[in-house]
């Protein structure tokens, strides 16, 4: 639950200069968590080398609170922590070796002490104010525990997300203080919010690795103007036009990666597939040398983006900024050579994103992007959406690997039936097209089974484990005060398994989706992609890469799991054991 940037890590690093000013100026601020978002959680903690796990956890958090959660876990990475490794994955804790790896030098032990008495300080500070006999907001403040000073609440938090248990920790609390508790996570009181009411705050973002002009960063008019711009290109009258790109992408990557193979490993061939079309939609990046050196690139920014925002050698941050450095030089190359084209005639709006943002004018005709946002947000909108669609599909495979009522109402149960499945949806579109014809807008209409298979999974199994919001005032919520600068925090998990919303939560039963949504269910209650002003812009990009990979994997493919144990962890995307492998 530490995790956030609509759980891209987009907000990870963010307000990391912002954080330790703004912690100076109002010592008051704190997070809230709200528990609407599915927590699948188990948080992993990894090796020192700079692999995501525990350095991604620690460095998720970034709110005005966030300087004191990075030196919390500045503490977990200088002093070996007792907690042991989780055995589902081959992610380890950080041993006194591996810590012993890290340079200790001057700066480290100062940040150590830091790490111990600046959380510790602001915990006394914040509890003193809350304090009634003080004067403080305790009589509104919510039910629950402070705990120990600094460390509160984290470790049997952390404990439970290991142990992939979190879900049950959190409605353990639920159950005892009700839908509104607090408790202190990470050195700061923290409110624990659930039910669809919680999904609508306003987020605040600062991010480092993707920029400070980024959509995840900027509020009010700007981010309704970059959402705005973005728009322009996601929207179905414009994606419409690319659905044959994306169907030879996936066509190119099924006979290269899969077709002919005895076993794949599915988690990380779908990376490279929806970052494929994404560079490609976006860049117009054809397939080449330049796409995979940012390929690389972007792996490599990713594993920092869940790292301790520290930004010296050898760590995983200082990689991820380098990474995140090529990676801009690259976009803002193409960008140039976009406005050249554009300038020429040689592309129009609707060529890629860059072309479409570089095309748009505000009322005085004058870019409605700077230069630094067109890149921010490319940036963005390439992260936010390879490395979430990614995991839809991998987990549909899962699904469907032990699923076949639900494979057979998709496509053939088997090939040699195949004859008989006439209401299978893929069939039933394969009939109509002819050899090698590829998939158009109108045969995506008629996949409104497997969308509702998609819609369950994420149901289940959403990308994002939840996102970060701020009250920009004092909030009363449920009778409980929400102070001013506090950081939000939803998850999903409360939401999306409330029996009172999803009759049977645990079941997987797409009917549920008929309509689209839960017929019964009420606003805010499904959020895999998020809600509100800040709903994800790029849904409609998700179900068409989504149905069309679905296409062709059930028409071409049959698989079988090859791990006997089927669990995955959070980490913090889900990512099932050891990538999924399946037998073909
Ligand atoms: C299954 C796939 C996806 C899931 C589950 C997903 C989920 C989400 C969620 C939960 C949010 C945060 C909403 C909130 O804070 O309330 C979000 C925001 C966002 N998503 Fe997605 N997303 C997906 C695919 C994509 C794709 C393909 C793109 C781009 C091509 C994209 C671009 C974005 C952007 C730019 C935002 C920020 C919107 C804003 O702040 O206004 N997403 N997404």
């Amino acid at each position: 639950m530490l995790w956030s940037g609509s759980g891209y890590g987009t907000e990870r690093n963010r307000g990391d200069r912002n954080a330790a000013r703004q912690l100076d100026d109002d010592p008051q601020m704190g997070i809230v968590i709200l528990l609407s978002f599915r927590n699948a959680g188990r948080a992993t903690f990894s090796k020192e080398t700079g692999h995501p796990g525990r350095d991604r956890l620690r460095n998720c958090v970034s709110s005005p609170a966030e300087s004191s959660i990075h030196i919390y876990f500045a503490i977990l990475r200088v002093v070996p922590s007792p907690i042991p490794l989780h055995p589902a994955t081959n992610n380890q804790l950080a041993s006194p070796n591996t810590t012993a790896s890290l340079p200790m030098d001057f700066s480290s032990i100062l940040l150590a002490l830091m790490a111990i008495a600046l959380p510790m300080l602001f915990h006394l500070i914040t509890r003193a104010k809350n304090n009634p006999r003080r004067g403080g907001t305790t009589n509104k403040l919510p039910p629950g525990s402070l705990g120990l000073p600094v460390i509160g609440q984290s470790l049997g938090l952390l404990r439970a997300m290991r142990a992939n248990t979190a879900d049950r920790w959190i409605q353990a609390r639920v159950s005892r203080y009700g839908p509104v508790s607090k408790l202190s996570l990470f050195g700061a009181p923290t409110v624990l919010l659930t039910g669809p009411a919680a999904n609508r705050f306003q987020p605040r973002s600062v991010q480092r690795i993707l920029g400070e002009r980024s959509i995840l960063d900027i509020m009010g008019a700007d981010h309704k103007r970059i959402r705005g711009a973005l728009a322009e290109f996601l929207k179905p009258d414009m994606l419409r036009l690319y659905v044959g790109r994306i169907d030879g992408e996936v066509r190119h990557h099924l006979d290269g990666s899969w077709d002919g193979r005895r076993s794949v490993t599915v988690l990380p061939l779908m990376k490279r597939l929806t970052f494929d079309i994404i560079a490609s939609l976006l860049f117009g990046l054809r397939r080449g040398a330049a796409r995979d050196a940012l390929a690389g690139d972007f792996a490599q920014l990713m594993e920092g983006m869940w790292a301790v925002p520290v930004d010296l050698p050898f760590t995983a941050f200082r990689r991820s900024l380098r990474a995140s450095a090529r990676a801009r030089r690259v976009i803002a190359g193409i960008a140039r050579e976009t406005k050249g084209k554009l300038e020429r005639g040689e592309a129009s709006r609707s060529s890629d994103l860059i072309a479409c943002l570089l095309s748009l004018a505000d009322e005085s005709g004058a870019p409605l992007l700077s230069e630094e946002e067109i890149v921010d947000n490319s940036m963005v909108a390439l992260v936010a959406g390879h490395d979430t669609s990614s995991i839809l599909m991998t987990f549909m495979v899962r699904q469907l690997a032990n699923d076949p009522d639900t494979l057979a109402a998709m496509a053939s149960r088997t090939f040699s039936d195949h004859a008989m499945a006439d209401d299978a949806e893929h069939d039933e579109i394969a009939k109509s097209k002819g050899a090698g014809e590829a998939l158009a807008w109108e045969d995506l209409a008629k996949m409104k089974f497997t969308w509702r298979v998609a819609l369950e999974t994420l149901r289940l199994v959403p990308p994002i484990f939840g996102n970060f919001r701020r009250a920009v005032q004092d909030i009363e919520f449920d009778g409980f005060l929400i102070p001013k600068g506090w950081q939000v925090f939803w998850v999903s998990s409360v939401t999306h398994m409330d029996a009172s919303i999803f009759h049977e939560p645990a079941k997987f039963d797409p009917s549920r989706f008929k309509d689209g949504s839960p017929a019964t269910a009420p606003p805010c209650s499904f959020v895999a992609f998020g809600g509100g002003p800040r709903i994800c812009v790029g849904m409609e990009f998700a179900r068409i890469e989504t149905l069309v990979t679905m296409h062709y994997l059930v028409r071409w493919f049959r698989w079988k799991l090859c791990c006997k144990e089927d669990t995955f962890a959070r980490d913090p995307m889900p990512s099932p054991l050891h990538g999924l492998p399946i037998q073909l």
